[in-house]
């Protein structure tokens, strides 16, 4: 696909006619050239074209056609090395200062300064001096010197894309950092490192028949470089002579830095097909692993959506039934335990505190509501138990989070990461910004199936497709074929919902899931929360800052206030009376917003 938009382009079709083309010459030297480049004639010395030789012949002799095509091969060849050493140090070092940071960042940023700084002509000619006259060794050091190019130019670019929230959503959903660098970090930046290698490889065969033309290098090897120094030693004789190999590295380098831009802007073209490829086709229930239950619609029967049942005049406390709220017996040992949990982000000498000593429990089987305004700390709470604090954040003090016993605040990174995806799954607040636009919906379903749930291919699509099917998308493979930017945003958050439940989480955390959707559809997403929560049994924590939400959806809810909890009571009696003045404060200030609530008895209880 990428070929033919590139030919689509006429100065990319010229300039990689001419690449191919003398690439395709010199490597068919031994073949098409019709003398061998050391064989002297003395009669064709500084020679005109004709008699046998097609360009002349040069100072001593031999032809210049031929030389010009077996010295493509050392040239190119050098280019090459160069151009590969340059890719691989960079590249790799770029990727991982710009994705670990901190002190690897550190290390590899001075690495890179010093070589910058190293005058690369002065080292060139030293390591001849040392070394011998091999160009390709030399061009090996020219690929190190390089390096920090590539180095500065993918450190930037990964900062720029690592904490975009798909790759976050990669992450939680349990992916490996090697595979989240290769899949959606690396192919984001891969425009700018097509571009670079271009101009580098240009510059690599530019600087080498410099090098040659001073006279370094090995003569006895045919280059375009020795060519020059060659035909500008009897330019007064045969001023021909030096048009060919000047006008070969022109071209070549030309047609690399050509080709290089177009490819660049394909590759950069957010445009996407019109028309996906045909999808997978649904699997018969039959051939599933779990029977389908129902879409969405089935389950919202006239008066079974959650808009319907806000009836104007309801108050929340009527709309919870009594033996709604799921707790469980008092002994029970919680899934989540969190006790003394403070969270700080380095300011000036010390940490400042947004999280202060927050202790909660989340039951097996239980939805467990954390509201308070902005900023109160809700959301670095939820991040906390997933492991996924921004830069800086850290648990402070005694903080403790035990999951099923395991305490999460020590555990290693790795052991971490199987526990993200698989037995605590996350849904985001921006359903859009959370699916990477470089890839189909189903692609983003099946990678964790496969990697995370260890699935194999024709299972995993098999899965994804159930999954779309199970969260209300009308057409499942339509959806599965298509991008992120073809759906709309409360079908996006459904497929976020069917990540989040592929891997038959015990505790789902989900941040916001409503808010950046429309009323009619926040009322059927959360719908579908509630109805996954009962038939998978799990638990949830779910972060919010409306009341409305919390009615309709949780068993028991925690408020936070400016980093602590203040209250936290079964959702019914937290509504009907509220105990703390902050929450009292806060449900108060939500009914004045929402005129369906005006008139809750829980207002003036
Ligand atoms: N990377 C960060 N560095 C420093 N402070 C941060 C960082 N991220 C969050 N905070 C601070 O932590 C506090 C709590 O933020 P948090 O996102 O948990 O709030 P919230 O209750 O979820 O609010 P919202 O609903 O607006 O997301 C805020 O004061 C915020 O400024």
């Amino acid at each position: 696909m990428t070929v033919r938009k590139v030919l689509r382009n006429p100065l990319a079709v010229v300039a990689l006619v001419i690449l191919l083309a003398i690439v395709l010459a010199s490597v068919l030297a031994p073949l098409i050239a019709p003398h061998s480049p050391t064989a002297l004639r003395l009669d064709k010395i500084n020679a005109g074209p004709g008699g046998g030789y097609l360009l002349g012949g040069d100072g001593a002799g031999r032809d210049i056609l031929s030389r010009l095509l077996h010295a493509g091969r050392n040239t190119l060849a050098g280019a090459l090395i160069a151009l590969s050493v340059a890719l691989l140090l960079g590249v790799v070092s770029g990727l991982l200062s710009g994705y670990y940071g901190g002190l690897l960042d550190g290390v590899l940023g001075w690495g890179a300064n010093l070589l910058m700084a190293l005058p690369t002509m002065i080292v060139l000619l030293a390591l001849f001096q040392a070394l011998g006259s091999s160009i390709y060794l030399a061009m090996v050091a020219f690929g190190v010197m390089l390096s920090p190019g590539f180095h500065r130019l993918v450190r930037g670019q990964v900062m720029a894309v690592k904490h975009e929230l798909y790759v976050d959503a990669a992450r939680v959903s349990g992916l490996s950092d090697p595979r989240i660098i290769g899949r959606h970090v690396l192919l984001v930046i891969r425009a700018p490192i097509v571009i670079q290698a271009s101009v580098v490889a240009g510059i690599a065969i530019v600087v080498q028949s410099g090098l040659e033309f001073l006279g370094l290098g090995d003569p006895g090897t045919p280059t375009w470089g020795g060519m020059l120094q060659d035909a500008f030693t009897n330019i007064y004789t045969s001023p021909v002579a030096i048009w060919w190999p000047g006008m070969t590295i022109a071209l070549t380098v030309a047609s690399l830095v050509l080709l290089g831009n177009a490819i660049r802007d394909v590759i950069q073209r957010t445009e996407r097909p019109r028309k996906p490829p045909k999808p997978p086709t649904l699997p018969t229930p039959a051939a599933s692993r779990r029977e389908p239950s129902g879409s969405v619609a089935d389950r919202l029967e006239p008066g079974g959506s959650v808009a319907d049942r806000l009836e104007p005049g309801d108050s929340v406390a009527d709309r919870l039934e009594p033996g709604g709220s799921a707790t469980p017996c008092a002994d029970e040992l919680p899934l989540l335990r969190i006790t003394e949990l403070s969270v700080g982000y380095p300011s000036g000498d010390e940490y400042r505190a947004v999280v202060r000593g927050v202790d909660l429990d989340v039951r097996h089987g239980e939805v467990m509501g954390l509201v308070g305004e902005s900023g109160s700390g809700k959301t670095q709470t939820a991040f906390s138990v997933l492991g996924l604090l921004s830069p800086g954040g850290t648990l402070l003090g005694r903080s403790s989070i035990l999951f099923d016993g395991r305490e999460l605040a020590r555990l290693p990174e790795a052991e971490r990461r199987a526990l993200r995806g698989k037995r605590i799954g996350y849904i985001p607040q921006e359903p859009m910004s959370n699916l990477d636009p470089c890839f189909r919906v189903g692609e983003q379903l099946v990678e964790p199936l496969r990697f995370v749930s260890g699935l194999s291919k024709q299972a995993a699509v098999t899965e994804a497709l159930h999954l779309l099917e199970r969260v209300g998308i009308p057409e499942p493979p339509r959806t599965f074929a298509a991008y992120p930017h073809e759906i709309s945003g409360g079908m996006a958050q459904r497929v976020l919902i069917a990540g989040a439940v592929s891997g038959k989480p015990e505790l789902l955390i989900a941040d916001e899931p409503t808010t950046a959707l429309d009323v009619t559809v926040q009322a059927e997403v959360l719908d579908l929360l509630r109805g996954l929560q009962t038939e998978f049994g799990m638990a949830m924590l779910l972060v919010t800052h409306n009341f409305g939400v919390v009615a309709d959806i949780c068993d028991r809810v925690a408020v936070m206030q400016d980093g602590r909890i203040v209250e936290v009571n079964d959702v019914r009696p937290l509504f009907a009376r509220p105990r703390h003045q902050y929450t009292q404060t806060l449900l108060g200030s939500t009914l004045e917003d929402s005129a369906p609530r005006t008139r809750l008895e829980v207002n003036h209880a």
